[in-house]
């Protein structure tokens, strides 16, 4: 069994997250998750998933390096997150809103990065134009973002993380404020980019449907205090079809995530919020 607060030795392959006994009390006295410890190889599609309150976003948060762990550490191809460029490796971080300028057409919000990077403008809107295809915007590209529907704001806001081409992609329960047929769309989407970017992915929901539609692995986490309590393979092969969400064996995959889920309730702790 691997040791939990040593990385992994410099002879093996790099894992893209190695989580060492990370935890997180908040200045407020808040423990907001008691000692993680969580290994991601490259092109895994791993969800964390669990009740509100069980630490999913500070976890998140905390690989992203936008909250330290008050002990323990967090590495991503071996190195500190603000030695991440060193690695060669990028990371970006998707939040739950689509966080547009709402004065700015989706050209302009897309290119942003590059923009404050000062890339010439030509070589920025051909990158443009190409992650809004990948997102399939492209005909979307002077409107502003109160003319798209929210899933369209969604891509655009996906679009601006990929142009930066990282690596590695943190979601923060992206699809959670829309409608469910929009919802399933873009996590089909979603897979589809995830194979052909060979991304590696850290996806927050609070859903155990989506949860074992997207994932290689499924993290179940429970609250009071926020702690990982068990793990799962999603063991189905790619593309993953409308037919797999109707099929016995996604039914069964979500009876062993709903069953995890109430046995940590049962520990002590109350199921909320966690939607099937
Ligand atoms: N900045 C902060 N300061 C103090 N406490 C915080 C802070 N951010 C989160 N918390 C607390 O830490 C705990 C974990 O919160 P977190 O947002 O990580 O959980 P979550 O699982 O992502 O919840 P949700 O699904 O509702 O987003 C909660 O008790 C929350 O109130």
């Amino acid at each position: 069994m691997a040791d939990t607060d040593t990385p992994t030795p410099a002879g093996s392959p790099p894992y893209a997250v190695e989580i060492l006994s990370a935890e997180k009390t908040y200045p407020n006295g808040t423990r907001a998750l008691m000692p993680v410890d969580l290994r991601i190889a490259p092109g895994e599609f791993v969800t964390l998933l669990g009740p509100s309150g069980c630490g999913k976003s500070t976890l998140l948060k905390m690989i992203a390096g936008l909250h330290a762990p008050s002990d323990g550490r967090i590495l991503l191809w071996r190195q500190p997150v603000d030695q991440l460029a060193r690695t060669g490796h990028g990371m970006d971080f998707v939040f739950q809103s689509p966080t547009l300028m709402p004065w700015a057409d989706v050209r302009r919000n897309v290119r942003l990065p590059l923009d404050l990077a000062g890339v010439p403008r030509a070589e920025a809107d051909a990158r443009v134009d190409e992650v809004l295809k990948l997102v399939g915007l492209e005909k979307f590209d002077r409107a502003l973002p109160r003319a798209l529907s929210g899933g369209m704001q969604m891509r655009a806001s996906i679009a601006r993380g990929l142009l930066t081409r990282p690596d590695l992609l943190l979601m923060d329960e992206p699809f959670g404020a829309l409608d469910e047929i929009t919802r399933h769309r873009l996590d089909a989407d979603l897979l589809a980019l995830w194979k052909q970017r060979g991304l590696t992915v850290v996806f927050v929901t609070h859903s155990i449907h989506e949860a074992v539609f997207l994932s290689t692995r499924v993290v179940v986490m429970a609250a009071r205090p926020g702690r990982v309590v068990e793990e799962f393979t999603i063991d189905e092969p790619y593309p993953r079809s409308a037919d797999f969400m109707v099929s016995e064996r996604f039914a069964a995959q979500a009876r062993r995530l709903q069953e995890s889920l109430l046995r940590a309730s049962q520990a002590g702790l109350e199921p909320e919020e966690v939607s099937a």
